[in-house]
């Protein structure tokens, strides 16, 4: 496909996301009926229609609308390209911009667009959250986030995973976030057929969260209970932080944790799994990585800042504080609960906190909100003392 086609491509998905159909299926209905796109035009379609979202309401000004030929001509004009370059009508270019379409693409804009480009409703809570760092989260957020690594310790260490990489023609550099953490350059795509992938000597995993986990240390033999273990990111950082730790993975819905023995393996890790509403009691230590806006993580999911309700929000908020209850309880006497969430928000994070210590009466040790001005993904860590 010619350049110009793959916008083509992306103004059709786009309009098939705004009539209501979500991001990745739009995508993946696309490519079912279009066999004769490869792998690269499918990853370069997938990249405009990204980077439409992560701006969506800034383009839509700057292109004068709403619907898929605006949104993309919007975002070539945000980016200094001239959408008339692209709208040619040749081949399967788009059809060229009609005079009402190039008008629109005319009028002034203001300097600080970067902020339309969060839910209206949202908008005021986030600045105030972020405060004197709104301005420049918000630009941030617009941006693709780079994909970064975790150098699993367990089996090598950063310069050998950089040069293992390096031999598969992969770019990796070390990330300040965390002594863990890469950040990949050139071929980042084919890191999941790199052999150092392949072999656990590394995981896909933001510097954030490596950062978070790096701020728990842990003791040989402690008891940890990884609650909301999902895929198990963060059972297996804990695993390869500290191998002698005794590491039980949870999650409320077991499919979440399906490949978890599978990456555990590869990584060499050792990490078991409890079922479904048998976490166990006693442990040292229990994390809970709740369910949340993923507001942190919205550079690589843009369709979810659009679909989050306020209704959704408060939902999660009354969701993390039962479950930060209920992991209260299998918390040994003296042990310690960690509390992560990939949130920029302060009611999902200071203020739960805030809130859980006040309700038990324990002692916040300490809590960090890491944001995009990092590099990786907004995130949220605290430490209570039970
Ligand atoms: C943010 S994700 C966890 C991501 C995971 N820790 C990782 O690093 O890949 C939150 C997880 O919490 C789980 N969850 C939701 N409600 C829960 C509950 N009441 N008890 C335990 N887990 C729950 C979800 O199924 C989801 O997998």
């Amino acid at each position: 496909m010619t350049p110009a086609a793959r916008y083509a491509a992306a103004i059709d998905i786009l309009d098939r996301i705004q009539s209501g159909e979500v991001a990745e299926r739009a995508l993946t209905n696309w490519a079912r009926s279009h066999r004769f796109a490869g792998s690269k035009d499918r990853a370069a379609i997938r990249d405009h229609v990204f980077d439409v979202l992560r701006c969506k309401a800034s383009a839509a000004l700057a292109g004068g609308g709403a619907a898929g030929r605006a949104l993309v001509a919007g975002l070539l004009r945000l980016r200094g390209v001239d959408p008339a370059t692209i709208f040619t009508g040749e081949g399967f270019a788009p059809d060229p911009l009609s005079e009402v379409e190039r008008a629109a693409l005319t009028h002034a804009l203001p300097d600080d667009i970067a902020q339309l480009d969060w839910p209206d409703w949202l908008r005021d809570q986030l600045a105030s959250d972020l405060g004197a760092d709104f301005d420049a989260i918000s630009e941030a957020m617009r941006a693709r986030a780079p994909v970064f690594l975790r150098v699993n310790l367990a089996k090598t260490d950063r310069e050998r995973a950089i040069a293992a990489l390096a031999k598969d023609g992969i770019e990796a550099t070390p990330h300040p976030l965390a002594a863990t953490a890469l950040e990949l350059g050139a071929g980042a795509r084919r890191i999941q057929q790199a052999a150092a992938y392949k072999d656990g000597l590394v995981e896909l995993q933001d510097a954030a969260s490596q950062a978070a986990i790096a701020s728990a240390p842990l003791g040989p033999g402690e008891r940890v209970l990884d609650y909301c273990a999902g895929g198990g990111g963060k059972s297996l950082a804990l695993a390869a932080a500290c191998p002698e730790a005794l590491i039980a993975a949870h999650d409320i819905d077991a499919g979440r944790m399906r490949d978890l023995p599978a990456r555990a393996k590869r990584a060499g890790a050792k990490v078991s799994l409890r079922a479904p509403g048998d976490p166990g009691t006693g442990y040292d230590l229990v994390l809970v990585d709740a369910p949340c806006s993923g507001s942190g993580t919205w550079r690589r999911t843009p369709d979810a800042k659009w679909r989050l309700s306020a209704a959704r929000l408060s939902e999660l908020v009354a969701l993390q504080s039962e479950i930060l209850d209920a992991a209260r309880g299998f918390v040994a006497p003296g042990g310690r609960l960690v509390y992560m969430t990939c949130s920029l928000l302060t009611v999902e994070n200071g203020a739960q906190i805030a809130n859980f210590a006040m309700r038990h009466g324990c002692e916040v040790l300490s809590q960090r909100q890491i944001t995009p001005l990092s590099g990786g993904d907004g995130f949220f860590v605290a430490h209570l003392q039970l």
